[in-house]
């Protein structure tokens, strides 16, 4: 018994204690990768001391209060509107793992801006996505078609523009120059709009040569991978990566840009918008299969637009972009570790999207 305690509150106590276990990625029995609460503690320490102390952030809480409720009195499109800008020959598997992971946390609406190549894959691989045949690589253009072709997408996007809560550029966008320039003008459109922007996959190839196109934009998150990070660390900072001064490295680099959020994946995904660094460690999963990281730029649209809501009715005090990258990560390890109790080395990304559902459910329950 807790002391000091009835033997009722004691095991109030202990229910507590145990659902926020259960939060938090759970029990696990594996001897590898055992995830009781000790390692999960060891975990958090390690963070803590590779990032500074206390970094770890209260996903629990924030998940609470930016995720909306259930209301019958809310119409379509109040939930969140969002973009994929990317989608190309070579890639149509990360724009739909972006955008349908928008929709199984609770988006509304999610569209897709692609090439014609692209399109109808994705739109194969679902019905509920919104999918745009817009962008043109340059193999499939001749050189003075560019012009108009470049006028024609910002022409088509400008009619939606407005509409969404926020994009998520580079998911399979692919590196074609022509089709970069075309991203690029939607980018400034955005910004001319005021509408927050997730920058991954080859959107920060884009971004790490044009910095300028999100300096100085306090709605732009940069989500890099550890090849990503290292890109941007050597073209904005000049150096190679320390992780010896993992924490200062990453708030210079977000300085560097100029005002941006950085949520830098890993190990442990930390989070920045250079004034304080955030930690998300909790126990993922050990499978590294391709595609998580599109999940995650999708999941920060979706809980970016609703910590920007709960911002807008005077709920929050603190930055509601960070607050946004904080519930995504979470969200993302949390369903990545029921996915793999469940499949273990044959986990796929897809598998992860299966429990993404589950995963909010379980700290956010729609009738608790
Ligand atoms: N199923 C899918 O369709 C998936 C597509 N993905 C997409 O794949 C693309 C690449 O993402 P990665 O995470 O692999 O990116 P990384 O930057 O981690 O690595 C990409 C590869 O490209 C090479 N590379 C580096 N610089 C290059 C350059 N200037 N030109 C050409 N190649 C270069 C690297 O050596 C590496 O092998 C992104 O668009 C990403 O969204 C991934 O998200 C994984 C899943
Ligand atoms: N070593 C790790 N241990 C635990 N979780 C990790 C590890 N590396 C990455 N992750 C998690 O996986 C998610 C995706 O990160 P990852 O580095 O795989 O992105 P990515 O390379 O951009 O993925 P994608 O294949 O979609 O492009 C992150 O949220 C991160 O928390
Ligand atoms: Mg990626």
């Amino acid at each position: 018994m807790v002391r000091g305690f009835s033997p009722a509150a004691a095991a109030a106590v202990f229910r507590r204690q145990n659902f926020l276990i259960r939060c938090l990625g759970g029990y696990r029995k594996e001897k590898n990768y055992s995830n009781n609460f000790h390692h999960h503690c060891v975990i958090r320490m390690h963070s803590a001391m590779s990032g500074g102390p206390s970094l770890e952030a209260d996903a629990v809480s924030i998940l609470r209060s930016i995720t909306p409720t259930l209301d019958p009195t809310r119409h379509k499109g109040q939930a969140g509107k969002v973009a994929v800008i990317g989608g190309c020959r070579e890639y149509t598997g990360a724009p739909y793992f972006s955008a349908i992971s928008a929709l199984k946390l609770g988006a509304d609406v999610s569209h897709v801006f692609c090439t014609k190549d692209a399109a109808t894959v994705i739109k194969s691989y679902s019905p509920e996505l919104i999918v745009h045949p817009i962008l043109e690589e340059s193999y499939s253009i001749r050189n003075d078609e560019k012009g108009s072709i470049s006028a024609k997408v910002i022409e088509e996007v400008d009619k939606w523009m407005e509409r969404f809560d926020c994009l998520v550029i580079g998911p399979g966008l692919g590196r074609d120059p022509f089709l970069l320039d075309c991203v690029s003008n939607i980018m400034k459109r955005a910004r001319e709009s005021n509408v927050p922007m997730v920058i991954d996959g080859d959107g920060l190839f884009l971004v790490s040569n044009s910095p300028d196109l999100v300096r100085g934009y306090p709605l732009a998150v940069l989500t890099p991978n550890v090849n990503e990070y290292k890109r941007l660390v050597q073209k904005i900072l000049n150096c190679e990566v320390n992780d010896e001064e993992g924490s200062k490295q990453l708030l210079a680099l977000a300085k560097g840009i100029g005002g941006v959020t950085i949520l830098r994946k890993g190990k442990s995904d930390f989070i920045t918008d250079g004034e304080k660094v955030s930690a998300v460690s909790i126990y993922g999963s050990p499978r590294r299969c391709g595609g998580q990281g599109d999940i995650l730029a999708g999941s920060v649209a979706v809980f970016l637009s609703w910590a920007r809501q709960s911002a807008y009715r005077g709920e929050l005090g603190t930055n509601p972009t960070i607050l946004g990258c904080i519930a995504a990560s979470a969200i993302l390890r949390k369903a990545a570790s029921l996915a793999f109790d469940q499949k273990k080395r044959s986990t796929l990304t897809s598998d992860i999207i299966e429990c993404l559902g589950r995963s909010l459910e379980e700290i956010c329950a729609v009738i608790s």
